[in-house]
């Protein structure tokens, strides 16, 4: 069959090539008319007019039909905005996965979920958002919609998540955010949350198991900071504070070579307080930012800083003293930021820094940092107790059937094993490095480890040759 016969009409080359058999168009137009029994290319004229008529109809009251929904919501339903940075949208999203609700929505957004790896079977396991697009579902009894846009704040754009009901009242929506919430910080008991800085909005990165102190091996000293972060926090101490007016803060600064446990116990301290950790990276932070940052932490939390001194803050014989730096702020906008008003009251400041002589004064001078603590390489006792604590768990049963009594065996290999490494001169880490090799068998990494210092102690040496 011709191409003017399928069409009818008589038609010029061009329009034979789209109605052609051996074209797309034909091959189109020839298996819809085999699948449907009508064939949009044996059509007269008027039919494509009429078409034609319609679509510029809806082309045309499609901007009226956009403003009079706009009208609508505007008259008669209520809503609710959620940020993707805040919290908030955390706990909705977690309640909205919990019922697979999700599925509701005809786009998703997934994502490999890194905070949820505990099972081994779950690998990278994925998560699917709503995204872009809306979708209702049913909450007590009201039709709640949800949906998701881009929302452009003027620096950049950010996800933003309406909730909208049918209504003046949005106490649904509320009633709805505030079980999300109570569902949400459950999930999270005994947990804590890590947020990081994006630009000047903190994201939460992961809710992890808390870490126990007892799982960081430190000196008795460490146990009196603990003890003035849960003086400072009770709310004798609060309100000891408000009736002098005096700005209820507290610093720490933690010292050390690396690998000594600083990250370890800031993070420990947290989970025992009760508290969520907010580290900001201040390197590539201004001091707007930065300030913004501060202003948006929550009362009662752990700010931490680490590294702070490899931003370029020094030491100088004139006083302050930027160093050439790469870092977009200045060590006065950091000083007015960690005293003014922006800063949350109820924050613990936790810095960490390997070089503590290279950190300007006015940074570490009291009221910014109250209490410092030196993290030192492992002496004979630590080397000890780190042994005993990497292999606890394969004497867990021995113990267990004995009450909580130290194991003979596990103590004496200890020993052992501190009186073949030299003190200070490994970190902890490196430590429980070596020992993780052998930890399914204690006797083998005690007899190799004056193997292990001597190879050690030669790439040390190497090292500093380089
Ligand atoms: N004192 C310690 N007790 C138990 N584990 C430790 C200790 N010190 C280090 N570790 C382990 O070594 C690793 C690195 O420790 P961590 O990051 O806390 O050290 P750090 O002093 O903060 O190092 P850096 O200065 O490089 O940031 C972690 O896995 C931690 O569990």
């Amino acid at each position: 069959m011709s191409a003017a016969t399928v069409a009818g009409q008589s038609i010029d080359w061009a329009t034979s090539m789209l109605v052609s058999k051996s074209g797309p168009f034909g091959v189109f137009s020839t298996g819809l008319s085999i699948l449907t029994g009508w064939n949009p290319f044996s059509w007269n004229p008027d039919t494509y007019t009429a078409i034609l008529c319609l679509v510029g109809v809806f082309a045309f009251l499609k901007n009226y039909m956009c403003q009079f929904r706009t009208w609508l919501e505007q008259h008669f339903t209520s809503q609710v905005y959620i940020s993707r940075t805040d919290e908030s949208y955390d706990m909705l999203s977690t309640w909205v996965a919990s019922r697979g609700l999700q599925h509701s929505a005809r786009s998703t957004v997934a994502r490999v979920d890194g905070g949820r790896n505990d099972q081994e079977d779950k690998k990278k396991p994925l998560t699917f958002a709503p995204w872009n697009g809306s979708f209702f579902f049913l909450y007590k009894g009201s039709v709640v919609s949800y949906s998701t846009h881009l929302r452009d704040n003027g620096l950049q754009k950010e996800e933003e998540v309406v909730l909208g009901c049918f209504g003046r009242s949005s106490t649904i929506l509320k009633t709805l955010l505030q079980e999300c919430r109570v569902e949400y910080l459950g999930q999270i008991e005994d947990k804590t949350t890590i947020f990081e800085n994006r630009g000047d909005a903190w994201m939460k990165m992961v809710t992890r198991e808390t870490r126990p102190l007892s799982t960081v091996i430190v000196d008795e000293q460490k146990q009196l900071l603990v003890e003035d972060a849960r003086d400072f926090l009770s709310t004798k101490t609060r309100k000891w504070f408000a009736q002098r007016a005096l700005p209820y803060r507290r610093g720490y600064l933690l010292h050390g070579p690396p690998g000594t446990g600083k990250s370890s116990f800031s993070l420990s301290i947290a989970g025992e307080l009760g508290l969520d950790v907010y580290i900001a990276h201040i390197h590539d932070a201004s001091d707007q930012t930065l300030k913004s940052l501060f202003s948006k932490l929550p009362q009662r939390c752990v700010v931490l800083l680490e590294d702070i001194d490899a931003v370029g803050i020094t030491r100088s014989s004139k006083g302050l003293q930027e160093a050439a730096t790469t870092w977009a702020g200045t060590l006065s906008g950091l000083l007015n930021i960690l005293d003014g008003v922006s800063s949350q009251e109820g924050r613990l400041l936790i810095m960490t820094t390997n070089h503590v002589e290279n950190l300007d004064e006015a940074l570490i001078r009291p009221g910014r940092v109250d209490l410092k603590a030196g993290f030192q390489l492992a002496d004979a006792n630590a080397i000890r107790r780190i042994f005993a604590f990497v292999f606890h768990q394969d004497t867990t049963e021995a113990s267990t059937s004995r009450g909580h009594e130290v194991d003979p065996t596990l103590e004496t290999m200890a020993k052992s094993f501190a009186a073949r490494v030299p003190e200070h001169e490994f970190s902890p880490a490196e430590v429980i490095s070596y020992l993780l090799q052998y930890k399914h068998s204690l006797a083998a990494a005690v007899e190799n480890a004056e193997e292990w210092v001597a190879a050690m102690r030669k790439e040390k040496r190497d090292k500093v040759l380089k």
